[in-house]
């Protein structure tokens, strides 16, 4: 469940005042009718996933479980940034699991790959390489050196059983290499675009990897698709409902979201929930700036500016209200810090007034509007539920400015430029 407050930035009536508008959308979406509709096939994937796939990710996840000290996914954009949140959010950053699960592909820093590929010399290890169009530079370098890597380490036959590819299902160079080397293979469906996909074997295998319930996750996205899918009300669908508010911030001159949570293992799910809405919603010279931060550490950095620098932005404040693990602060007999007037408080308590004392001074001295989206905990269920919601309210959002939702065809002018220098015909 979700919960969605927006009376620390507007009114119900501002919002409730977009329902034709928001009705005509909902057909769009739910018909699968708006513009860029041959990728809506997410909608509904709860329902029409492949059950015998599913089944062969928990499969293959457990074997790399028992084979392997580091888990490779190789990967960028929507092709690593949903599964790196799940883990995250879901396992905390430093939870007691193995296999260690390492991100590549992502960059072409020269730095990160060449210490990667060190840290992973004596260690057992398997690859998950994804990308949906199969071609994605970052990705393929990287992929390069770990198949070599692994060919060296483990033979051919060794190799083969401890890489999986996830990309097309029919066509793309990943897609025929992995064919032709024989590696398990999993699908992005035609009608998922990447930015989509972390419900897909994309998200899955490394998520399950990281020894995460799969079927809990999937649980979540379709108790979310029975809340949002069938429902336009904005007074009963909070997806909708924050969708419209972005709407309203942006008539009142706010040009850019600050994504903001108060645990840092969610911090990667506002780099996925910024590729979501950016590259969904940044076209034509319209759409709101995603940006994120996490308090309270960001407080003591970008909180100078939201309190009291240009009045461009307003807060999205993601709340969980169960924390993963919680602590009680301990008495000291000398209380030689000073610290003694929180002993026998709980951790989680001392960061949720933060939260409160936050939100007062951004909004009421600051005059930041907030929406806030409340969430019951951290789990694989409430990550699925989660996905979906921002998924629904990202299409509604840009119908409202006309946008197609799942395209990026700005994404493709620094590579023209880039393939340029580097000599690619
Ligand atoms: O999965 P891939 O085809 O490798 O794409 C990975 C990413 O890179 C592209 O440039 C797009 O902008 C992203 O939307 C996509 O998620």
């Amino acid at each position: 469940m979700i919960k969605f407050d927006c009376t620390h930035a507007c009114s119900m009536d501002e919002i409730v005042a977009y329902q034709d508008r928001v009705n005509e959308v909902h057909k769009w979406i739910t018909e699968k009718t708006g513009k860029g509709n041959d990728f809506l096939g997410w909608v509904d994937w709860c329902k029409n996933y492949d059950k015998e796939e599913f089944e062969q990710i928990k499969k293959s996840a457990e074997f790399a479980r028992n084979n392997c000290d580091v888990f490779l996914v190789c990967g960028i954009g929507g092709s690593y940034l949903g599964a790196r949140a799940a883990i995250e959010m879901i396992n905390g950053l430093y939870a007691d699991k193995k296999p260690e699960i390492i991100f590549i592909g992502n960059t072409f820093s020269s730095t990160y790959i060449s210490q990667v590929m060190k840290y992973i010399e004596n260690k057992e290890v398997c690859v998950n390489v994804i990308s949906k169009s199969g071609t994605t530079t970052e990705t393929a370098i990287a992929f390069r050196l770990l198949k070599q890597f692994m060919e060296r380490k483990y033979g051919k036959d060794g190799a083969r059983e401890r890489i999986f590819a996830t990309t097309d299902k029919a066509k793309g160079t990943l897609h025929d290499l992995a064919k032709a080397e024989g590696y398990q293979m999993f699908v992005i469906p035609d009608d998922i675009g990447g930015r989509y996909s972390v419900i897909t074997a994309v998200g899955l295998l490394p998520i399950a990897v990281a020894g995460i319930n799969i079927d809990d996750v999937m649980n979540g996205v379709k108790k979310a698709f029975d809340d949002f899918n069938t429902e336009a009300d904005l007074t009963k669908n909070p997806a909708y409902a924050y969708a419209v508010a972005r709407r309203v911030m942006e008539e009142k001159g706010k040009v850019a979201e600050m994504f903001v949570s108060y645990d840092l293992n969610t911090t990667m799910l506002a780099e996925w929930w910024k590729q979501l809405f950016g590259e969904s919603e940044g076209k034509e010279e319209k759409g709101i700036l995603p940006c994120s931060a996490t308090f309270s550490t960001d407080l003591h950095s970008l909180g100078q500016f939201v309190q009291d620098g240009r009045k461009c932005l307003y807060e999205t404040l993601v709340l969980f209200e169960k924390p993963i693990e919680d602590m009680i602060f301990p008495e000291d007999a000398e209380n030689a810090d000073s610290m003694n007037y929180l002993a026998g408080k709980n951790l989680d308590w001392i960061n949720k007034m933060a939260m409160q004392g936050t939100l007062e001074a951004h909004e009421k001295t600051g005059g930041v509007p907030n929406l806030i989206i409340k969430a019951e905990d951290m789990s694989a269920e409430s990550f699925g539920y989660m996905c979906y919601f921002f998924f629904i309210a990202c299409a509604m959002s840009c119908y409202l400015l006309d946008i197609n939702p799942f395209n990026q065809p700005g994404v493709e002018v620094y590579k023209k430029n880039m393939f340029k220098l580097l000599g690619k015909n």
